[in-house]
């Protein structure tokens, strides 16, 4: 009998108990005569919700881990390792559990079970489909199938891809780009990485066809600096994709070509900001450009250039592959297809989850992230990374779609999900969005440069009791001001975790107001 351990080789796998699932399984595999081979896997990236380990065995595949240290011990204290129970497998198997089963998973599907370098692997999972078909199609006709998805901009703001595409492939110029957007900067946010290290040939295959739609035959990855794996991961798969014809000159012997460079961020959250990353690919300092022209038009060294999030290019193969409309199936009113959400903070089973538009967050925290991991109250939950809203108990029912976040003053944003308990204090939370400001802000325009600086002062001042109530209409005005004279959304948006912080939790701001002026 033999039986093959399937398992990941990177240090968060390790760190997650990887090496010590297979110690353990090699000492059973030996007490009952059984050969073991173990195949390493590289990335796999979704460890809460997935096992850690796989074993295949005569008897189907199970899934271990991951676990923590404590599990762990009691599992090597435990009867199963003494060889006491019936099938030596049972006690370290992870069911499957009902939420596992439930996601959506259409951009995610590959992930984790495949080795994230090997072409072969990605081929025998659908891979490069979505390329041969773009092969055989008119740009327009690639377009068109990307706006009939119904797919809108992963990165944020929500914009439909085709007609962004569309404007890039009505521009006529000498040279076009296709620019992908790995900035990712928000907090509790990781989809993005988790496709370039444990999926790459997706997302070079998202971008290839996003060059053949528009005429691009340059493409950039700007990828924040943070994620040294998926520099190493995409530059290797780059090259491997050459190597095989895949991109670059004459792409599977088409005629077209398509280049493709990793260009590395230097840790600045405005660089997320699309104009701000298109000065940086320059080579100048991130700050953002006033829009009009739009980077459609004038973009990347002043020409047509397509911006899209990672989640955005990704999602492409699939639409190519398998239809405009077999992706539009999924979702709810206008938000089609699914999302990955990425749960964070206090989260019992934090990680990535992907689903269709349509069931609520509170289902997502509950259901699949199984409420705060250490059993408080769940108080406040940012949705949309550091600048969306904090939402208050009373809005957890709202559905996970554009429309309806926005109708509740809230931004699904990249998908970033932070949960917090009821010992945060929102005064504080509000503090820090200003303060976030203050530090990320590219201090083109007065409202965000000033008006962050001042609104970590107007909210001290709160804190610290000093009339607060007229503080409180100043920190209301200013908001006002930030949220309508701002040039980008860094400045446009930060009020909106202060003002929803304000709203829903009101009393952690006034708690150190005097009793009259809070009785006035
Ligand atoms: C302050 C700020 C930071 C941003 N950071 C990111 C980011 O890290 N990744 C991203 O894809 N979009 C980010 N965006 C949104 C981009 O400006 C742009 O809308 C996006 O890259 C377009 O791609 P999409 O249409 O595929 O979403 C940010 C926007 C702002 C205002
Ligand atoms: S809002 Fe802030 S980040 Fe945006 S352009 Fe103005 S100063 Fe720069």
């Amino acid at each position: 009998m033999s039986w093959t351990i399937h398992v990941p080789s990177d240090t968060t796998a390790r760190a997650l108990g990887s090496d010590r699932l297979v110690s353990g399984i090699q000492v059973l595999a030996r007490e009952a005569g059984v050969e073991l081979h173990v195949r390493r896997n590289g990335t796999r990236g979704l460890y809460w919700l997935e096992p850690l380990i796989e074993v295949d065995t005569p008897n189907g595949r199970y899934g271990f881990g991951p676990v923590n240290d404590s599990d762990l011990d009691s599992l090597f204290a435990s009867e199963f390792w003494k060889g006491e129970v019936d099938h030596p497998l049972a006690l370290g198997l992870v069911e499957e559990l009902p939420y596992l089963k439930r996601q959506q998973r259409l951009t995610f599907a590959r992930l984790g079970r495949i080795d994230p370098l090997s072409l072969d692997d990605y081929r025998a999972h659908a891979g490069f489909r979505g390329l041969e078909k773009a092969l055989t199609l008119a740009p327009q006709a690639i377009v068109d199938a990307v706006k009939e998805s119904g797919l809108r901009g992963r990165g944020g703001a929500a914009f439909p891809t085709g007609i962004k595409w569309q404007t890039v492939l009505g521009a006529s110029a000498d040279q076009k780009y296709i620019v992908c957007n790995a900035d990712e900067g928000d907090s509790g946010t990781f989809a993005d990485r988790l496709v370039m290290e444990c999926d790459p040939y997706m997302l070079i295959e998202g971008m290839t066809i996003a060059g053949l739609a528009v005429g691009a035959t340059q493409g950039y990855i700007y990828l924040r600096s943070e994620y040294p794996q998926a520099f190493r991961t995409l530059n290797s798969a780059i090259e491997r994709a050459c190597e095989a014809g895949l991109l670059g000159a004459n792409i599977l012997g088409s005629g077209s070509d398509f280049h493709l460079e990793v260009r590395l961020g230097a840790g600045a959250y405005i660089c997320g900001e699309e104009t701000a990353l298109l000065e940086s690919l320059e080579g100048k300092r991130g700050m953002v450009r006033a829009k009009p022209p739009l980077p459609a038009l004038v973009g990347l060294f002043g020409r047509p250039t397509v911006v899209n999030n990672v989640l955005s290019l990704a999602a492409v193969p699939f639409i190519l592959d398998q239809g405009a409309a077999a992706y539009a199936e999924y979702g709810m009113g206008r938000s089609r297809g699914t999302l990955p959400f990425q749960l964070a903070g206090n989260v019992k089973q934090g990680g990535l989850v992907e689903l269709a538009f349509g069931p609520s967050l509170r289902e997502l925290m509950f259901e699949f992230g199984g409420g705060t991991r250490n059993g408080r109250a769940l108080r406040a939950v940012q949705v949309g990374g550091p600048l969306g809203a904090y939402l208050p108990e009373s809005q957890w029912d709202t559905a996970l779609d554009y429309e309806a976040f926005a109708k509740v003053g809230a931004v699904l944003g990249h998908g970033g999900v932070v949960m917090f308990d009821d010992t945060v204090d929102m005064g504080e939370q509000a503090r820090f969005s200003m303060e976030f400001c203050v530090a990320e802000s590219c201090g083109k325009c007065t409202p965000c440069r000033i008006g962050s600086t001042r609104g970590v002062e107007v909210i001290d001042r709160i804190r610290a009791g000093e009339q607060v109530e007229a503080n409180l209409e100043l920190l209301s005005d200013l908001c006002d001001t930030m949220l309508n004279g701002s040039l980008c959304a860094m400045g446009g948006m930060t009020p909106f975790p202060v003002q929803s912080a304000m709203k829903h939790f009101g009393e952690d701001f006034v708690k150190n107001a005097s009793a009259a002026e809070l009785e006035a």
